[in-house]
């Protein structure tokens, strides 16, 4: 829990300007029932109307007081909390952005979505409440009991039969809802994964007339939050008049030993009501602290959740060396990949060179383990066994920075981010002229940008698939880098603008390139061709070596023949 706590370091000063706060608020209130008391005793049995006054502007300075001091403690609580949660929030957003697919395959994202959103908002509010009553509770409880026993009376023993009842109470609710805190949590991720998939799919939801399904699952998550919801506040909420009765009780209790007493003259009437208001402050300071404690899970289970995402190891970790040479060499030796949730090597035993100014291609059926390949590269994953060198060295030697600022990638899935043109393209240079900037848009035929304040939707929405890949290919050859990885990003393309753009990528010349592609039309004249097969290399060569000599090969070729006729 070390890291959770971490963020209210640098807030300590503030934290003991609540706790004063808290000292002049409870104080205050300590000192009310006191005066009430000698109004009583000494104003009203002496007909002492000046007493009277005097008590009471010496009772209103103290309600002002403690007004202002409630101020102070709610201004520093909301400080100390929204300032808490805004730093967490960037923690988990940075430790995030470290993951690898291994974190995110383990941590959802929609559930990571959740904790960083609707969990630290937990946190953000325990912590306020933590400030506003916790801190309050106790100095109030102790306080009223020195301040009751003080007044010198024999009933304090019905403080502390009232104290048994508010335990007891407060034991069989929270062994009731305990367990449901927990399933709150879960059950909104799974709304918030059926909502982002629902929202996601709209498109194929109307296309395949599923609007009725769809509503129906998100329906029976929605009641199962609700049922639950339910039945945790209902037992929370019975809490509440059950306290008042036991407190209502105490009171006549006190009212009823107290009568004896008054009349035998061991009690003033005052100190009667004294000793109600000063009992009726410890019952209450029970209740907040046991409201805390009910509330207390539920801060568990979101710190737990939290927590879960800033201790989780890193499979990715930084290396030490910096120096890579210009135009280095990649070389896969005997590279094997399972990814953690599947039973069998998605890869196996991969061995191959990516050389300066030589393409390379790879091509295989769906599924067969491309993209996986390329995902080692940049190590958004790493081997499970074998090793990747460059320079002759383990790539996981080297620092993450340095590795990936050699290597442009251009994922299957076009994504673009919400702001306009130009601020994407300097994601793949951050200081890029727009000079620069045009020029890999014509290298990458985008003709259909109007000027580069052109806006871009969230996701790049607004263009088409074709489109998007076209930008997405701007972006990865606007700067200089010695490798340019493209996982099947031409899938969208026409033959000809396919063709236009492959002349243009002639001009990145010391570089070397990968190429993932299902068409033939690709990769046809890449120095070498890998075919993938079942996650394994099952043959190698250039185009013409392959035709004939590889059975996949020539299978996928005959497939595709008619477009490569139009091609040639
Ligand atoms: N995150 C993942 N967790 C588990 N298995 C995965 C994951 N990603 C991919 N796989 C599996 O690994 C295999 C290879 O996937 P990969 O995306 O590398 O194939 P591909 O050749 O690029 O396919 P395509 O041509 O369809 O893009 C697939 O069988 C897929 O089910």
């Amino acid at each position: 829990m070390k890291k959770l706590i971490a963020p209210l370091k640098n807030k300590i000063g503030q934290i003991f300007a609540i706790f004063l706060f808290l000292v002049v608020q409870v104080y205050c209130d300590l000192t009310l029932p006191q005066y009430t008391s000698d109004i009583v005793d000494i104003g009203i049995q002496n007909a002492n109307f000046q007493f009277i006054i005097d008590t009471g502007m010496m009772m209103l300075l103290m309600v002002a007081i403690s007004a202002l001091a409630t101020v102070g403690v709610s201004y520093f609580s909301s400080r100390v909390s929204s300032g808490y949660a805004k730093d967490l929030r960037k923690i988990v957003y940075s430790k995030v952005l470290k993951f690898s697919n291994h974190e995110l395959n383990k941590i959802s994202r929609s559930s990571l979505i959740t904790r960083s959103t609707n969990d630290i908002n937990q946190l953000q509010s325990v912590l306020a409440m933590i400030f506003t009553t916790i801190l309050f509770a106790p100095l109030l409880g102790v306080g009223s009991i020195i301040k009751a026993f003080e007044l010198g009376t024999n009933l304090s023993w019905i403080i502390f039969v009232t104290f048994i009842g508010v335990v007891i109470l407060l034991v069989i609710v929270i062994v009731r809802v305990l367990p449901y805190f927990k399933v709150i949590q879960e059950i909104m991720d799974k709304i918030n994964r059926t909502s982002r998939e629902i929202l996601i799919g709209i498109p194929v939801i109307k296309a395949f007339v599923r609007q009725d399904y769809e509503e129906e699952k998100f329906r029976k998550i929605n009641e199962e939050f609700y049922d639950v919801n339910i039945y945790v506040f209902r037992n929370m909420l019975i809490m509440l008049p059950l306290m008042t009765l036991l407190m209502n009780l105490m009171i006549v209790l006190i009212l009823y030993f107290g009568a004896y007493d008054a009349m035998r003259g061991s009690i003033l009437t005052g100190d009667i009501i004294a000793f109600i208001q000063y009992s009726t402050q410890v019952v209450t300071s029970f209740l907040m602290i046991g409201a805390f404690f009910i509330i207390l899970p539920r801060l568990l289970v979101s710190g737990r959740r939290v927590n879960e995402v800033l201790t989780t190891d890193l499979t990715i970790t930084d290396g030490e060396l910096t120096d890579i040479s210009e135009n280095p060499t990649i070389e896969f030796k005997n590279v094997s990949y399972k990814y953690p949730n599947s039973e069998k090597e998605t890869i196996k035993d991969i061995s191959f060179s990516l050389k300066p100014s030589k393409t390379t291609a790879i091509i295989g059926g769906t599924g067969s383990g491309k993209s996986t390949i390329l995902n080692l590269i940049p190590r958004l994953q790493d081997p499970s066994s074998g090793e990747i060198l460059i320079d002759g060295k383990n790539i996981k030697l080297f620092k993450l920075k340095g590795l990936r600022d050699k290597i442009s990638f251009t994922p299957q899935k076009a994504i673009l981010f919400q702001g306009d043109i130009k601020s994407n393209m300097l994601t793949g240079k951050n200081d890029a002229t727009d000079e620069e900037i045009e020029n890999a848009l014509k290298m990458a035929q985008v003709d259909f940008v109007s000027n580069l304040k052109e806006e871009v939707s969230q996701g790049g929405s607004n263009y088409s698939g074709g489109q998007k890949q076209r930008l997405s290919i701007a972006r990865a050859i606007i700067g200089k880098h010695d490798f340019y990885l493209f996982d099947d990003c031409f899938s969208a393309l026409d033959m000809n603008t396919e063709r236009l753009i492959k002349n243009n990528l002639k001009n990145l010349k010391d570089s070397s390139i990968l190429i993932v592609s299902q068409r033939i039309s690709t990769i046809i004249d890449a120095d070498e061709i890998l075919v993938i097969d079942n996650g394994e290399i099952i043959d190698r060569g250039t185009h013409s070596e392959l035709v004939g000599s590889c059975e996949i090969y020539t299978e996928i070729v005959n497939t595709q023949i008619d477009s490569m006729e139009a091609l040639s």
